[in-house]
């Protein structure tokens, strides 16, 4: 049985949870999971093998046997899918959206379950995404549901792009991302929620670094008063 503690940061497109999940993960030396990128790969896989995005039985033994590897080169994490590196490929908007397709099926996110829960490991586990804290770790020790306004996390996310190179319309990204929210919070199966326990912050007028401030306050509190 495995015992690691686990800190886990949902929310929707945008909000922020990557940035600070790894921050967290960084300061306190420990593992970090960024699941949205396995639906991610799992979405560019299904365009690979052309396997519509709502065929269920055929994306499952897909999911079950992905051959997806996270991998640190000279200092940076590369994802790798069949050989490919895949690490900035996945992160268009036309891929989330095929990825919140994907993940809309219930058996899909069966297949991956385990896959996500192996990350669990010592000294701890850090880990992003919609379900972490509802579904995949009900029993972690602290849990964080990140969000902001629809509007500011198109502007975030206009702004990475355009940093990126990336020539985008924050119109267009604003109607993706309401999207992808609607999907993600519809769906019946693990929907976008905050568990019970989760501390809800809302990261709309607050810079980076007062969000890791926030939520480092409460993780050392929740770790320690365990
Ligand atoms: N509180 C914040 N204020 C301003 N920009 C932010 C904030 N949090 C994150 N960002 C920026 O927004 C973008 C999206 O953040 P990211 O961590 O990728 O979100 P998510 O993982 O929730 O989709 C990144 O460019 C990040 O630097
Ligand atoms: N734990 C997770 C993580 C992602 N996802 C799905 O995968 C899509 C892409 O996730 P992501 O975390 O990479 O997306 P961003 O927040 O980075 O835009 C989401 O829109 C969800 O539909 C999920 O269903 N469950």
């Amino acid at each position: 049985m495995q015992t690691a503690p686990v800190i886990t940061i949902d929310g929707p497109s945008g909000a922020g949870k990557g940035t600070i999940s790894a921050m967290l993960a960084d300061r306190l030396g420990w593992h970090f999971l960024d699941s949205g990128a396995i639906y991610r790969v799992l979405a560019v896989a299904s365009l690979h093998h052309q396997i519509d995005a709502q065929d269920e039985l055929g994306l499952v033994p897909l999911a079950s046997g992905l051959d997806v590897s996270f991998e640190t080169q000279s200092g940076s994490s590369r994802i790798i899918l069949e050989g490919e590196d895949v690490t900035d490929s996945i992160r268009t908007e036309e891929v989330g959206a095929v990825a919140s397709q994907v993940a809309s099926l219930p058996r899909v996110r069966e297949a991956l379950l385990r896959r996500q829960r192996a990350f669990r490991d010592d000294p701890g586990l850090v880990a992003d995404g919609r379900d972490m804290g509802t579904v995949v770790f009900p029993s972690a020790e602290a849990k964080i549901f990140l969000t902001a306004s629809a509007e500011e996390r198109a502007t975030r996310r206009y702004k990475q792009l355009k940093d990126k190179g990336l020539d985008v319309s924050i119109e267009r990204l604003l109607t993706d991302i309401q999207a992808r929210d609607e999907r993600d919070i519809n769906r019946s199966v693990a929907p976008l929620m905050p568990a019970g326990d989760a501390l809800v912050l809302d990261s709309t007028q607050m810079s980076i670094s007062q969000v890791l401030d926030t939520v480092m306050k409460f993780v050392e509190d929740r770790l320690h008063n365990k």
